[in-house]
């Protein structure tokens, strides 16, 4: 098979079976649409051909179109006449023709079944319209046809949440004929579609179906409260508003109307930045598991089958729920018998929670917890594969629990720390085994939070940085490897947001208009302020001195942090900090935290003419607070902590929440042009330079040589070969 085709066959009975062929999920390529329309176009016009069957290889349907080709090609890269035509002969060409779904149809690919004038699939199929988590929206019809086939409301739940829907429900929406089993996919499409070829059963073409259509004020109702409910939730998103004005106009005007308008709202949408940005977070998120010089040098990893976790308070016991989900036996070790308790009893809770959220069923959760057992001792470490530290924050005691993780654990066993600030040579300090020693970061909660951070040190062997990438995918993270360093990749990155934050409230501004800038404009999970709250001062405090001592030429130390630990307002743990807390952890401003800011500004004495704070825009804000966090990721990429930078990207979205839509902390710079950054910050660097401030802002190397070079900051090794 050469490169994204179709392919035609003829089978009995006068069906042309048309197969989607592009490993490994059949994307549809201009290349295999081209082929499809050929492909169409011959089985409608031959005499022979009665009906036509569309089908894909290896299992799956399609995953839609081929989203490589918009990171090559401005505009979507799609063929409007091309697919125009090709919806047509699908749906009203002389030959009916059914889709015989399997796996997944996707996108383009579902849309190409939407046309098709009936569906078949087997059970276990997904089918949906994700576009929009790709700052597009259906772009061959689906905005037409979904609506019709489904009906109104639960077509934009499905648009608006990307989210597909199974072969069952499918089949209850409508959206599937018949639901057969796999061996029977091929004979019961063929079937259908002989029946609609010989009048047995009506011919439906779904774009002039109006059967499902609610009348027109009703719908009108339905699309304005979606679109109020889009905005609610994502107000800088002008995407799911396009896709709903598509809506909007097939359902007042018709579908033909409905498809025109479909075209120039999409290309409108495959225009913004908003587009690029998460076309290049799905690529990105899916290289992270690619890391030069491990993954690509022959070796092949060793699954863990079981694990053993030291340690169950709140992180021990998320490793280890995350572990026994996927069916890893896991150990875990405490120090006495009601501490080990708590951590079983933490794991029960997390797997009860998943059971209430119907993620999963009670049977499930039952023979997940089967798989922990407790130990006080070490005695069954020898049989493990992996061992993970989850203890607290003390380097003598990491230190005296990997000297006897040496002595107890098989010596191809690796040796993990879940530390956050300590560095990992100095955990294996005391042990011969510095090789199999690694980094495994995880986010509270470990669980929940998708991204795993592997640190390797420069004697971590490619081998156990292969396995903790394995694992890492075998419990469904998202692995990011990086290096040993103050904070690794991530909280070293974030470091100066906070700090920015701090400077701005000693400048004058006030703190929750800070937090509602960053959070509701901007599009942050939540603002500085409360997510300081979240963590606790008191670790903010710890973590702030381990950067003073790393970073001095670029540390602001603010009284405000330090102000609030005086005062015990260490956050939603002692019911207040910069906020207060409710029963519920709702946070409220508190007007009691006006004389902490006050002795914070008294102390800090800082104005800097032209900087006022009453002047300051949302984009200053913004800028202010996430400039140095992209200068600090440049001095990330520079000096290797990443294995590239998109990998930093990946990082900010998914540990930090930096809004996908904005592309990662690293593509959000390249979209606004390093130029521009280096610009502000090398401006702020002059303005704050008489105050002691200016390496709080001064450009790193790697950021001055990119623009230098004209490159973009995401462009790695090709900035740093020109360094
Ligand atoms: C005009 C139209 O309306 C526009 C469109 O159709 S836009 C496309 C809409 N479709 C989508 O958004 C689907 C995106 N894909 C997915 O959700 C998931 O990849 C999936 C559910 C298909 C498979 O998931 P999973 O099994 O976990 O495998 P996953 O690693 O994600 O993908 C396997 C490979 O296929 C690639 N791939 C998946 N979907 C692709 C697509 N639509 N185009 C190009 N490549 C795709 C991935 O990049 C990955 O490549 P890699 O192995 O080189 O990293």
């Amino acid at each position: 098979m050469s490169g994204p085709t179709a392919a035609l066959q003829l089978h009995d009975h006068g069906v042309a079976v048309i197969t989607l062929q592009n490993p490994p999920v059949n994307a549809l390529h201009p290349k295999l649409l081209e082929s499809l329309f050929t492909c169409l176009a011959e089985a409608q016009a031959s005499r022979e051909v009665k009906a036509i069957v569309i089908t894909g290889d290896g299992g799956l349907f399609s995953a839609g179109f081929d989203i490589a080709v918009f990171t090559q090609q401005s505009g979507g890269g799609i063929d409007r006449t091309v697919n125009d035509k090709l919806c047509t002969l699908v749906e009203d060409g002389p030959k009916p023709t059914v889709a015989a779904i399997e796996g997944i149809a996707l996108g383009g690919g579902c849309e190409v079944a939407l046309a098709c004038n009936a569906r078949v699939c087997t059970p276990g199929t997904k089918l949906g319209l994700p576009e929009l988590q790709l700052g597009i929206l259906p772009g061959f019809g689906g905005t037409q046809r979904l609506p019709r086939l489904v009906g109104l409301q639960k077509a934009c739940e499905m648009m608006l949440t990307s989210q597909p829907v199974t072969a069952q429900a499918a089949a209850q929406l409508g959206l599937v004929d018949a639901v057969v089993p796999h061996d029977e996919l091929l004979s019961v499409a063929k079937q259908v579609a002989l029946d609609i070829a010989d009048g047995r059963t009506a011919r439906l073409m779904t774009l002039y179906r109006t059967d499902k259509l609610p009348p027109l004020p009703e719908a009108l109702m339905i699309i304005n409260f979606a679109k109020a409910q889009s905005t609610k939730r994502a107000p800088q998103l002008r995407h799911p508003q396009l896709c709903l004005d598509a809506v909007h106009t097939g359902v007042a005007f018709g579908g033909q109307a409905g498809l025109v308008k479909e075209q120039e709202a999409f290309a409108e949408a495959a225009s913004l930045d908003t587009h690029k940005a998460l076309v290049h977070i799905f690529f990105a998120q899916r290289a992270t598991k690619r890391v030069k010089g491990v993954t690509d040098c022959g070796l092949a990893a060793r699954p863990v089958k079981s694990l053993a976790v030291i340690g169950g308070g709140l992180m021990g016991s998320g490793i280890a729920t995350a572990s026994v989900l996927v069916g890893i036996q896991v150990l875990m070790k405490e120090v006495n018998a009601q501490f080990l308790q708590a951590g079983l009893d933490r794991i029960k809770a997390n797997l009860r929670n998943r059971v209430k959220k119907g993620k999963m069923s009670q049977d499930a959760a039952d023979a997940a917890l089967a798989r922990v057992s407790g130990t006080l001792e070490y005695t069954q470490f020898s049989e493990v594969d992996m061992v993970i530290e989850a203890v607290i924050e003390d380097v003598s005691l990491k230190q005296r629990i990997f000297t006897d993780l040496e002595k107890v654990c098989r010596p191809d066993a690796i040796l993990a720390t879940n530390t956050s600030t300590i560095d990992i040579d100095v955990v294996g300090a005391k042990t011969r085994a510095a090789d199999r020693i690694i980094g495994a970061h995880f986010f509270s909660p470990a669980h929940v939070m998708p991204l795993l951070e592997i640190v390797r040190t420069s004697k971590t062997s490619k081998q156990v940085v292969l396995d903790t990438l394995e694992y890492g995918s075998q419990i469904r993270k998202t692995p990011v490897v990086v290096g040993n360093c103050t904070g690794f990749a991530v909280n070293r990155v974030f470091f100066p947001y906070t700090q920015g934050a701090c400077l701005l409230v000693d400048m004058g501004l006030d703190p929750y208009v800070i937090d509602k800038v960053i959070a509701q404009q901007f599009g942050m999970p939540m603002g500085p302020f409360r997510l300081s709250d979240l963590v606790g001062a008191d670790i903010g405090m710890h973590v702030g001195k381990s950067y003073l001592e790393a970073f001095p030429d670029r540390v602001y130390v603010s009284k405000l942090i330090m102000g609030l630990n005086a005062a015990n307002r260490l956050g939603e743990k002692t019911g207040q900090g910069f906020y207060k807390f409710d029963s519920n952890r709702r946070a409220v401003q508190d007007p009691a935290l006006q004389p902490i800011v006050d002795a914070s500004r008294r102390a800090a004495r800082i104005s800097i003419p032209g900087l006022e704070a009453s002047s300051m825009t949302v984009r200053d804000i913004v800028e202010f607070i996430f400039f140095p966090v992209v200068n600090e990721g440049c001095r990330v990429i520079e000096e290797g902590i990443v294995d590239k930078p998109a990998d930093l990207d990946v990082a900010s979205v998914l540990a930090m929440g930096f809004p996908a839509f904005r592309g990662g902390i690293i593509k959000w710079a390249d979209l606004l042009s390093a130029a521009y950054v280096h610009k502000r910050l090398q401006r702020w660097a002059d303005d704050f330079a008489p105050v002691g401030l200016a390496g709080v802002f001064k450009p790193s190397r790697y950021l001055e040589k990119a623009c230098a070079a004209g490159v973009q900051l995401g462009a790695g090794v090709n900035v740093s070969s020109q360094l």
